[in-house]
């Protein structure tokens, strides 16, 4: 069977993992939290799952390079220089790093990107995100893979097109920005909502976790995925056929 290591183990999501893992043909070989030896985990493990913090990348991908062992990433908040980080190991080992493992989710980004593709900038993209009050980073990573994706249907990139920040006397919307607006409260696992506003109508598609669950299954289909595949850098789509 599989052996998989955990980083966050005792969070949210690693007690999610542990509870799914046994029925997903794998095993739970050991799991780190803050202070953790990311070395002797990776050492021991066929694949590592990391669902923790920004902080811990740097030294989990060190250690993951290291012992060869692939690796799904699903922490959030991530800054241009983790995903520099990312991309300089997935010359080593095969590394999949995603803002939502969900089945949902990946199907939603492909719907937007092609919704985005047909309209036009003259429809305002808007994202809309709400989760748990415990959540630490915003926008969510979701609600940036879902303004990736209508970036990419546009043909441009979030990072010219991104808007995250209103507040006081903004101005007017400018053309071609996609918008992003976080919720934050209760116990909500995590709700996505992408607004196109036309003049004179709106289309509004989206996705509602209700369970962690599906967020443990979706990461241990793609860990089991990435054992024995080449280093690269994948997708969510390429483990699902999406
Ligand atoms: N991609 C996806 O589909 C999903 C992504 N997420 C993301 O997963 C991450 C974790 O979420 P959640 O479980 O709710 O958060 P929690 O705060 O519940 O858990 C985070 C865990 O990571 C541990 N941790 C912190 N720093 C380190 C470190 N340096 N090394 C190892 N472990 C560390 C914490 O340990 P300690 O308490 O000791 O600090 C804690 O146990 C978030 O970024 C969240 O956005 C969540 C759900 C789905
Ligand atoms: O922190 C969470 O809980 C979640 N984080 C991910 C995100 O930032 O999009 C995925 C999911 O929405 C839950």
């Amino acid at each position: 069977m599989t052996k998989i290591g955990i980083i966050g183990s005792a969070g949210r999501m690693g007690q999610a993992l542990a509870a799914v893992i046994p029925d997903m043909g794998a095993t739970l070989i050991g799991g780190i939290d803050a202070g953790g030896d990311p070395v002797r985990l990776s050492n021991e493990a066929d694949v590592l799952v990391d669902f923790s913090a920004p902080s811990a990348l740097e030294t989990t991908l060190a250690a993951a390079r290291a012992a060869g062992t692939p690796i799904l990433i699903g922490t959030t908040g991530l800054t241009p220089t983790h995903h520099a980080l990312i991309d300089a190991a997935a010359s080593d080992i095969a590394v999949l790093q995603t803002g939502n493992v969900s089945l949902g989710v990946t199907l939603l980004a492909k719907l937007v990107r092609e919704a985005a593709a047909a309209l036009g900038a003259d429809w305002d993209i808007e994202i809309l995100e709400m989760h748990h009050r415990h959540k630490v980073d915003a926008p969510s990573g979701t609600a940036l893979l879902l303004g990736e994706a209508a970036a990419a249907g546009r043909e441009t990139t979030l990072a010219e097109s991104r808007v995250s920040d209103r507040a006081g006397l903004t101005g007017a919307r400018s053309e071609g920005t996609i918008g992003f607006a976080s919720l934050r409260g209760g116990s909500v696992a995590g709700d996505h909502q992408v607004i196109f506003a036309g003049t004179g109508e709106r289309i509004e598609i989206g996705h509602r976790a209700e369970d962690r669950a599906i967020f443990a299954k979706g990461a241990i289909t793609a860990a089991l995925w990435l054992v024995g595949k080449a280093p690269g850098r994948y997708t969510m789509g390429e483990v699902l056929g999406l």
